[in-house]
């Protein structure tokens, strides 16, 4: 019987089953960040365990909140920072060379097809892009898995999700993402790894790929996954020149993790997305969404364009295109967060943040801030917010605040309207 990619990457790395269908498997990578991480630490330091199983395997960054808005958040990036410089972990990522850590890391070469990767972050998800299983986890795991390099996981079954079709234009992976959220609802892939496939997914690039896993969470999916193909190999080829003869041979090691014709899902679903419009929430769930052009016209207070969902270059150049020449409308604040300080320089070479500086964004430092109503533009009581981020929740972006998620297409419309439009006039 064949495997699926997580299947493989289970069989691979397992190194313990304590109770049936408890596995405990070797960790390739652990990420950390200021938020959750501290708290692991200070609890190792309680028990006399303040050690690392590899200074080298283990991958942190201050991106949650920085630069440090106050006392609390400063406390937490120094407790990261003297962790990390303790332990010699050289791939420490601070102010001047921090984003957000989910474009951060990928950006860095850091993931590879085949590999387990743990961060106390639930958008850990997003590394399954890359053919990897790639999970978040709660402070107790995030503890062992510093500590020893193991975690342990129930196996996830797999559903497979064949996007069959072509995006129209004006239409992106966000938006494919969202209308499968809201085909299977938040809890529709509870415990299971989003396995996404098919002609759509083939022909994106690695950071829309990143988009559609990125929300696997969302739907309550352990890992998204996509299988890695040339697009991976070209996109990792800088990182993995060294260890293979050539691209042919970096694809047939990397295929080698690709699910099996045979292998066994959970379910098998298709979805054709040719006709599927922009996509936009217009609920406090990420399931509850429309097309875009059932809820156009409703006003919005900010509009921000940034975080691990939506702030890679790609999505820079999409909203850019559009915004090119124009002026948000006048009730609107833009909120730009390029997601890393390298897609930042690209954007400013590529003459993208004038394009958004002109159009009367303000441009912050590559954080998270925003996104979790923590820095850099959280919302006043009763104002809405049109968002590329992923997560819609009451309040998630400040008290009181409502948040629509979508594209930054979408979003770079709605800056010019100051309501929510439908990008594809514009393109
Ligand atoms: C702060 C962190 C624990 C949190 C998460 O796990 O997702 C954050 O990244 C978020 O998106 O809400
Ligand atoms: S950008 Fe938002 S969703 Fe992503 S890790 Fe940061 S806070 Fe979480």
């Amino acid at each position: 019987m064949g495997k699926t990619t997580a299947e493989k990457i289970f069989a691979s790395h397992l190194v313990d089953e304590p109770f049936a269908g408890t596995k405990v498997l070797k960790l390739d990578v652990v990420m950390c960040h200021e938020i959750t991480t501290p708290i692991a630490i200070a609890d190792l330091m309680a028990r006399g365990k303040d050690r690392v199983f590899s200074a080298s395997n283990i991958k942190a960054v201050v991106d949650h909140v920085t630069p440090s808005k106050d006392t609390k958040t400063a406390t937490q990036a120094k407790i990261l920072r003297d962790w990390a410089r303790r332990h010699n972990i050289k791939d420490f990522f601070d102010i001047g060379a921090n984003g957000v850590c989910h474009a951060l890391f990928p950006e860095k070469g850091f993931i590879r097809p085949g590999y387990t990767v743990i961060m106390g972050d639930s958008h850990t998800c997003t590394h399954g892009a890359f053919g990897a299983f790639a999970a978040g986890v709660g402070t107790t795991d995030l503890e062992v898995g510093i500590l020893k390099g193991v975690c342990a996981f129930r196996e996830p079954k797999t559903i497979r999700f064949n996007l069959n079709g072509t995006l129209p234009k004006g239409v992106y992976a966000k938006d494919a993402i969202l209308h499968v959220i809201g085909l299977i609802g938040v809890n529709g892939a509870t415990d299971r790894v989003m396995e996404f496939r098919g002609p759509v997914v083939d022909a994106m690039t690695m950071e829309s790929r990143m988009t559609l896993c990125n929300m696997a969470i969302e739907a309550g999916g352990t890992s998204g996954i996509c299988m890695p193909d040339m697009v991976t190999v070209d996109f990792l080829w800088p990182f993995i020149k060294d260890e293979y003869a050539s691209k042919e041979a970096a694809l047939a090691a990397f295929k080698e993790w690709c699910s099996d014709d045979d292998a066994v899902y959970d379910q098998v679903l298709n979805i054709d997305l040719s006709n599927l419009e922009p996509t936009i929430t217009f609920g406090y769930k990420p399931d509850q969404v429309k097309p875009v052009s059932e809820i156009a016209g409703e006003a919005v207070d900010q509009v921000y364009i940034g975080s691990c969902t939506n702030g890679r270059l790609e999505d820079l150049r999409i909203a850019a295109q559009i915004l090119k020449g124009k002026k948000i409308a006048p009730n609107v604040r833009g909120i730009l967060s390029p997601a890393t300080p390298h897609i930042y320089q690209e954007a400013m070479k590529e003459g993208l943040i004038d394009i958004f500086m002109d159009a009367g964004f303000c441009v912050t430092n590559p954080t998270c801030g925003a996104c979790l109503g923590m820095s850099n533009g959280v919302l006043a009581d009763g104002e809405v917010c049109a968002s590329t981020t992923n997560r819609n929740f009451m309040g998630r972006m400040g008290k009181g605040g409502m948040v629509h998620l979508m594209s930054p297409a979408t979003s770079a419309a709605t800056a010019i309207e100051g309501k929510i439009a439908d990008p594809r006039k514009y393109l």
